[in-house]
C-alpha cells in the first residue's frame, strides 16, 4: 500500500501512466502503470491529488522501480475524501441525482417517513423486540411527521406491518439460528477506500440492506448492489472480506401472487465479486474527481434515463435557473448573472468546508490517540465501569482522569473501544462529563475513548439553504439580498420601550420592515430584551414569528425574556438534550398522537429553534411572516438563510464586533495537506488559491454584509446595562466609535462594595480599582503558563476572601489547556474560553492572556475576541498578562494603558 502524490498525467484508454511521489510526496517519483479499467481512474487524476494503491506489482524489469496494476489491484483517488455510501449509490444511478440530492435535503413525505419507520422496526427486531410492540412504538415516535402529513396512524401501522412481515418472516427462516451473528446499524469508515456509512445490518460479517420498495426480479437492482458492495468494502477493512450480500425488498411481502408475476421472495442474495467491488471504487473515484473540480454533473456521464426519473422536474428547474447543461434539458429562464455567480461562489465555499470536515475525519487515523487528546479532540484512556440497557439503547460509563477537551455535555461524539476506525465505534451523546463520563448509544461499546465527531450536517444544511434561497427564493426578497434595491419600511409611531430610545427605534424598525431590519447590539445593550419586545409587538399585529439563533442558549434566553415579559404562547423545537431544563415544558414533543402534535406546531404564533434545526425537514415545511434571528453576527450567510427563507421578512440581531462565524476551512487553509506541484493545471490552481477566498465568503456574516450595505436599515443599541463606566471605556472607543453609554448612574458607578458582604479594605490595593492589570512575570509552557495560573488563582482567592461569592467571579483564558489548569486551581468559579463566555456576564472577570514574549494566541488573532473577553465584567475586570508582549501591539498597548 503506497500513498503518493500525482505529479503529471498522460495516457490512453487502456493504459495510463501516473507519476507519483510515494510517502506523501517525500520519496523520488515512480511511475504507476494503470491497465485496463484503472486507466480510466488515471484519467481523472489531477496534479496534487493523493493516490492510494492496493495490490500493485513492482515493475522490476526496467530497472526504474515502477509499479503496475494487476487483476487484483485497486487505485483510490484522494482517499481522505470520505464519500457517503448512499451518495455512491445515487451517483451510479445518475451523477446529477447525487448533485441534486446534496442540495435539496430530504423532504418530508410519506414514503420517506414510512421508510424510516420500517428501518427502525428492522433494528428493533434484530435486537429481539416483538413485532406488534415495535410497530406501535415506532409509529407513535413518528407522531409529528405523520401529523404534518395528515396520516391516520391506524393506516400507517397497517402499512408498516406489511413490510415488517417480510423482515420477521426472513428472521424466522431456519437458516437463522442462535449461531447467527447479528449487528444492527454500525458506523463504518474506510481510510483506504474513502468511504463512510451505516449498514442496515451485518450478518456473519456480510452486509444486509433493507429496501422498502418492491422488486419482482430474481436479481437485486443494480444501484442497490452498489450500495451493499460499498458496505462490503468497509467491512473488509476490519475483518474477512464478505463474499455475499443480501437485499431485502420488504414490499414484496405485501404483493399478491394472483396479481404479480416474478420472484416475490423479499430476500435476495448476490455474490460480491472482485469486478463489482473494483467498479464501485472507480465510480467513487470519479465522483471525488468531479467534486474536487467543482464540476457540475450533466447526467450524460452515466447514461441516465431521464424519462423514468422522479427528480426530472427538479433537475430541469435547476439546470434552467443556473444555466447548466443537463441531459434532461432545462426549463424556465436563467437567474441573473450575479445570482448565478453568488450561488457558484458559496457552493464552492461550502464544499471547501466539507473538505475541512473530511480532513477532521482523517485525523481519526492519521493522528495518534495522544495527538488527538493534545489537540483537545479526544478523551483517551478511559476505563469502562459499566453498561446498562435503557429505552432500547445503552448507557455507557467510564472513569476519566482528565475530562478536558472540546467535548461538552450534550455533544454527539464517536464512542469507541479505543480504536474509532477499526475497533467498535458508535455515535452517541454525552450525558455527563466529569471524573465519570456517561454516554448514550444505540449499541453497546467498551467505552475507552471519545472523539469529537466531525459532522457534515452543518455543511448539508448550508447547501440546502443556499439552494432554497437562491433558486426558490422570492425575487422581491432577492432584490434586497443582492443589493438591487434598498429595504423599505412603513412608518410606525407606537411607543414600545419608553425608557430607551435606541431600543424603541429598533422595535419600530422591525415592526415596520417590509423586507428586513438589522439591530446592532453591543454587549449588555438589551438585545434579548428588545427581541422579546419585538416578538410581542409582531404577535399583537397578528404575525406568525420564527425566533432563531446560532446557539440553543440564545434561543432559550430570548424565550426566558419573553416569559419575564409575561408572554408564553411559543413552542420550542429542539432535542431533549439541546433545550434548557426550564424550557422543556415548551418543547415540541415529536412522539404521540399525529393530529395533536401537528396542531401544537402549526397553531403556535411563535416557534423557536436554532438555525441548524431550521433546516430540518419538519421546519422546512413551516412558514412565517417574520423570522427574527439572534447572534446573527456569528452565523455564516447560508446558515442565516436557513432561518430567513422560512419567512416573508426578517430581523437580524447581532454584533459583528464580537465573535465571527466559525469556518473550519479558514483554519485548515494553512495546514492543507495538498501540495500543488504543478500550477499549469487550472483545476489544481483553483483548489489552491480558492481556499482562502472561499473561506472569506463564509467568515463574513449576512448581518455584517447588510449593515454595511444598508446602514439605514439598522439601529445601534447604544445604552448598556452591564458595565461600570470605567470598564466600558476602552471597548466603546476601540470597537463602537465611542457610542456606548451606561444606562444609568447606578450602572456607571457600580462597584464591588455594592454587593452585600464585600469589604473593600479586605482587597489588596491593586484590586480596588474597577479595572486592574497584573503582570505575572512567568514563562509560557506549551499552551499554559503555570505562573500565570497561580497569579490568576491568587487574584480569585483575594476576591473571595473579600466576601465575593465564587459564583460572581469568572475567568476567561484563551486555550482550553490554560482554562483547565486554572479550573483545577480554583474549582469553584467558572473558567472558560472566550467562545464559551459570549453572551454571559459576571460581577468580576479575570482574563488570563497567556502571552509571553509574543502575541501568538487565538485571542489576539482577532481583536473581536478580546472585545468579548473585556465586556463580560460588570463591576471589576482584572487583566493578567505579559506587559512586554501586550505592548508590542498598538491596540493592546492602549489596552494596558487603560487598565493600569
Ligand atoms: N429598556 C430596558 N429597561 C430596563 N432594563 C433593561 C432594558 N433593556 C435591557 N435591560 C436589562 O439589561 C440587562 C441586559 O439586557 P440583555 O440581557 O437583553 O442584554 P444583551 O444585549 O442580550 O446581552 P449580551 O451582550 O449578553 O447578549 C438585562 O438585565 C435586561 O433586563
Amino acid at each position: 500500500m503506497y500513498k503518493r502524490q500525482v505529479e503529471t498525467r498522460y495516457g490512453e484508454r487502456d493504459l495510463a501512466e501516473l507519476t507519483l511521489r510515494p510517502d506523501g510526496g517525500r520519496a523520488d517519483p515512480v511511475t504507476l502503470t494503470c491497465w485496463g479499467k484503472w486507466a480510466e481512474t488515471a484519467d481523472y487524476a489531477r496534479a496534487g491529488m493523493d493516490v492510494l494503491t492496493v495490490g500493485v506489482e513492482a515493475n522490476d524489469y526496467d530497472g526504474e522501480g515502477g509499479y503496475a496494476t494487476t487483476g487484483d489491484s485497486r487505485v483510490v483517488l484522494q482517499p481522505d475524501y470520505l464519500v457517503n455510501v448512499t451518495d455512491v449509490r445515487s451517483w451510479v444511478q445518475c451523477p446529477r441525482l447525487e448533485y441534486l440530492n446534496s442540495m435539496s435535503g430530504i423532504p418530508l413525505n410519506y414514503p420517506v417517513v414510512k421508510g424510516t419507520i420500517v428501518h427502525e422496526v428492522f433494528s428493533d427486531l434484530l435486537r429481539g423486540s416483538e413485532v406488534e410492540a415495535s410497530i406501535d412504538d415506532r409509529v407513535e415516535e413518528a407522531g409529528l411527521d405523520l401529523g404534518l402529513l395528515g396520516r391516520d396512524p391506524e393506516q400507517v401501522r397497517a402499512d408498516v406491518a406489511d413490510h415488517a412481515r417480510a423482515i420477521d418472516g426472513w428472521l424466522r427462516q431456519g437458516t437463522l439460528d442462535d449461531e447467527d451473528e447479528w449487528r444492527s446499524e454500525q458506523t463504518l469508515i474506510s481510510e483506504r477506500y474513502g468511504l463512510k456509512g451505516r449498514a442496515d445490518a451485518v450478518r456473519r460479517g456480510s452486509p444486509v440492506e433493507l429496501k422498502t420498495g418492491k422488486n419482482t426480479k430474481s436479481e437485486p437492482r443494480f444501484q442497490d448492489k452498489i450500495q451493499v458492495a460499498c458496505y462490503a468494502l468497509l467491512l473488509g477493512e476490519r475483518g474477512p472480506a464478505p463474499d455475499t450480500g443480501t437485499l431485502i425488498y420488504t414490499k414484496n411481502a405485501a404483493l399478491d401472487r394472483s396479481e404479480e408475476d416474478g420472484d416475490l421472495s423479499p430476500a435476495k442474495d448476490f455474490s460480491l465479486n472482485d469486478g463489482l467491488l473494483g467498479y464501485v471504487v472507480r465510480q467513487r473515484n470519479r465522483l471525488v474527481a468531479m467534486a474536487l473540480d467543482s464540476t457540475v454533473p450533466t447526467g450524460y456521464e452515466a447514461n441516465a434515463r431521464c424519462e423514468y426519473c422522479f427528480e426530472q422536474d427538479t433537475c430541469m428547474v435547476v439546470s434552467g435557473r443556473l444555466d447548466q447543461e443537463s441531459k434532461a434539458g432545462g426549463i424556465g429562464s436563467a437567474l441573473p448573472a450575479e445570482e448565478r455567480a453568488y450561488f457558484a461562489r458559496f457552493y464552492r465555499a461550502i464544499e471547501a468546508e466539507r473538505r475541512a470536515v473530511h480532513r477532521e475525519y482523517a485525523k481519526l487515523w492519521t493522528q495518534t490517540p495522544e495527538e488527538r487528546a493534545d489537540a483537545d479532540r479526544a478523551l483517551i484512556d478511559l476505563e469502562p465501569v459499566g453498561k446498562t440497557e435503557v429505552d432500547g439503547g445503552w448507557e455507557l460509563r467510564a472513569r476519566c482522569d482528565d475530562p478536558v477537551s472540546k467535548i461538552r455535555e450534550g455533544d454527539v461524539v464517536l464512542a469507541s473501544d479505543g480504536d474509532p476506525v477499526y475497533g467498535t465505534a458508535e455515535m452517541g451523546r454525552v450525558l455527563e462529563l466529569d471524573d465519570e463520563v456517561v454516554v448514550s448509544t444505540e449499541e453497546p461499546v467498551d467505552l475507552r475513548r471519545l472523539d469529537v465527531y466531525p459532522s457534515e450536517m452543518g455543511v448539508d444544511g448550508m447547501l440546502t439553504a443556499l439552494h432554497n434561497a437562491v433558486l426558490a427564493g422570492d425575487p422581491d426578497r432577492k432584490d434586497v439580498l443582492f443589493g438591487r434595491r434598498e429595504p423599505e419600511f412603513r412608518e410606525v409611531d407606537e411607543e414600545f420601550i419608553p425608557n430607551n430610545p435606541a431600543q424603541n427605534r429598533a422595535v419600530r424598525l422591525a415592526v415596520g420592515a417590509d423586507d428586513c431590519a438589522l439591530v446592532h447590539g453591543p454587549p449588555g445593550t438589551g438585545k434579548t430584551y428588545t427581541i422579546a419586545r419585538t416578538i410581542q409587538a409582531l404577535v399583537e399585529r397578528g404575525e406568525r414569528v420564527l425566533l432563531s439563533g446560532f446557539t440553543n442558549r440564545a434561543v432559550d434566553n430570548a424565550l426566558e425574556a419573553l416569559r419575564e415579559q409575561g408572554f408564553e404562547e411559543f413552542v420550542r423545537v429542539g432535542t431533549e438534550h439541546g433545550v434548557r431544563a426550564d424550557m422543556q415544558g415548551f418543547r415540541l414533543e415529536t412522539r404521540g398522537d399525529p393530529e395533536a402534535r401537528a396542531r401544537e406546531l402549526e397553531d403556535a404564533p411563535v416557534v423557536a429553534a436554532t438555525t441548524a434545526s431550521c433546516g430540518s425537514r419538519v421546519m422546512r415545511e413551516e412558514s412565517f411572516d417574520v423570522a427574527l434571528v439572534d447572534e446573527a453576527g456569528q452565523l455564516t450567510e447560508p446558515a442565516t438563510l436557513a432561518a430567513v427563507t422560512l419567512a416573508d421578512r426578517f430581523v437580524l440581531v447581532g454584533d459583528h464586533q464580537q465573535l465571527p462565524p466559525v469556518v473550519q476551512a479558514a483554519d485548515a487553509a494553512d495546514e492543507s495537506d495538498i501540495e500543488i506541484e504543478s500550477t499549469t493545471d487550472p483545476a489544481s490552481a483553483r483548489s489552491d488559491g480558492g481556499v482562502a477566498t472561499d473561506a472569506a465568503d463564509l467568515s463574513r456574516s449576512l448581518f455584517e454584509r447588510l449593515v454595511d450595505a444598508h446602514p439605514d436599515a439598522s439601529v445601534l443599541l447604544d445604552t448598556q446595562y452591564r458595565m461600570a463606566q470605567r470598564i466600558q471605556a476602552f471597548p466603546s472607543s476601540e470597537f463602537y466609535d465611542g457610542a456606548l453609554r451606561p444606562a444609568s448612574p447606578d450602572v456607571a458607578t457600580q462597584h464591588l462594595t455594592d454587593l452585600p458582604g464585600v469589604d473593600d479594605d479586605a482587597l489588596p490595593e491593586h484590586l480596588r480599582d474597577r479595572v486592574a492589570f497584573v503582570d505575572p512575570d512567568g514563562t509560557a509552557r506549551g499552551n499554559t503558563n503555570p505562573t500565570e495560573v497561580e497569579r490568576v488563582g491568587e487574584t480569585v482567592d483575594a476576591f473571595v476572601a473579600a466576601g465575593l461569592a465564587p459564583d460572581d467571579v469568572g475567568v476567561i483564558a484563551p486555550f482550553r489547556a490554560q482554562a483547565a489548569a486554572i479550573r483545577r486551581r480554583v474549582p469553584d468559579v467558572t473558567v472558560d474560553t472566550v467562545d464559551r463566555f459570549q453572551g454571559s456576564a459576571k460581577e468580576v472577570i479575570v482574563v488570563s492572556f497567556v502571552a509571553t514574549g509574543t502575541l501568538d494566541s487565538p485571542v489576539f488573532e482577532d481583536p473581536r475576541r478580546v472585545n468579548v473577553a473585556l465586556t463580560r465584567a460588570k463591576k471589576a475586570l482584572v487583566l493578567v498578562g505579559d506587559r512586554e508582549a501586550l505592548t508590542s501591539d498598538e491596540r493592546y498597548a492602549r489596552m494596558v494603558e487603560w487598565a493600569e
